[in-house]
């Protein structure tokens, strides 16, 4: 596991160096608007295509399963986000660039990676918190997850971004973007009694706010809400900077399944600091029904000591 846990940091670090590259120059043309609607940037598919490579080249017969594909980036109108993208891989060719990228499009299986190169991609777009996530699943469960938070302070530190990891069994930990000790990482203490810091999307559109709100509501003034894009959401967990967080079935898309890369990596972080996840009703969650979780609906992600009050609170009718 050391080896898969060595090239994914590298990976990682490598391509959170781009999207910071990427972030610090963004501008409107940067970004395109794929069929469901969201965003997607140069940046999102710079860092598929540098983390693919990388994977690819050091195993070879791992499926590497990625958000990204390069489908539209092979279409003429789009040739100016294809040029961008090569402005931060100045050494590669455009088959390069759009063959690295496409080298996420394998499939689920017994072993494989999973990758959301940018998640976040709204909050990357304010120039806000973003992650870069990486899992490595083996029969349905993560065993080894990173995320990249270039955003997220290391240590209070604004100037140094985050790094997280875990393998199962092993712990999670946290050291600098860019370099520096690891140190274990572990969740809050506080149990229902004490003051409950919630994380919740910042984009409205992706959780149920109301319900949330409802359910806060029971803590009185103890209940504190905190926002943060993406992932990163699991990290300030991990490192018991919040309690609780929730991410509930929103009335407008009651169907939505979630995607195994939104949360793949940030799941074992919390499990291995401690914590517990597991969907709306208290069941675990299961990686093995192809790119969604589909015996699953909505996700909570606690300390432990608060996991089945919430689950107690949501259920009660
Ligand atoms: N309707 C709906 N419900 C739930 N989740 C959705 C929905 N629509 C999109 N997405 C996924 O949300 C991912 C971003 O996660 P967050 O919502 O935590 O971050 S953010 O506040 O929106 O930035 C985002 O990941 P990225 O596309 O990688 O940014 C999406 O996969
Ligand atoms: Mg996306
Ligand atoms: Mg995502
Ligand atoms: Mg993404």
């Amino acid at each position: 596991m050391k080896t898969y846990l060595t090239i994914a940091l590298q990976a990682v670090e490598q391509a959170a160096k781009i999207c910071q590259q990427v972030q610090a120059q963004l501008v409107e043309e940067d970004s395109l608007t794929k069929k469901d609607r969201s965003p997607v940037t140069v940046a999102d598919f710079a860092s598929q295509a540098i983390i693919c490579k990388r994977l690819k080249e050091a195993f070879p017969e791992i499926d590497i399963v990625g958000e990204e594909d390069a489908q539209s980036l092979r279409q003429d109108e789009n040739r100016e986000v294809l040029n961008k993208i090569g402005q931060f891989l100045p050494d590669w060719s455009v088959d390069q660039i759009l063959d690295s990228i496409d080298l996420g499009n394998g499939e689920p299986g017994a072993l494989f990676w999973t990758l959301d190169p940018i998640d976040g991609t709204k909050g990357f777009l304010r120039k806000d918190q973003y992650a870069i996530a990486l899992a490595l699943l083996k029969d349905g469960q993560p065993v080894l997850g990173v995320l990249g938070c270039p955003n997220l302070p290391f240590n209070g530190q604004a100037d140094r971004g985050t790094l997280m990891y875990a393998i199962k069994g092993e712990g999670a930990f946290t050291l600098p973007l860019g370099g520096g000790e690891a140190k274990q990482v572990h969740v809050s203490d506080n149990d229902p009694e004490d003051v409950v810091r919630f994380l919740e999307s910042v984009e409205a559109g992706h959780a149920n706010h109301s319900l949330q709100g409802r359910l806060m509501a029971h803590f009185g003034d103890r209940a504190k809400a905190v926002r943060f894009d993406s992932q990163v959401k699991y990290a300030v967990l991990a490192r018991a900077d919040a309690d609780v967080y929730l991410r509930l079935p929103n009335s407008e898309k009651p169907d939505y399944r979630e995607k195994i890369w939104d949360h793949a990596a940030g799941a074992l972080i919390v499990q291995e600091a401690g914590g517990t996840v597991t969907d709306m009703f208290g069941k675990p969650l299961e990686f093995n029904h192809g790119k969604k979780l589909m015996a699953n609906r909505g996700l909570v992600v606690t300390n432990g000591k608060l996991h089945q009050k919430i689950i107690e609170l949501l259920n009660r009718g």
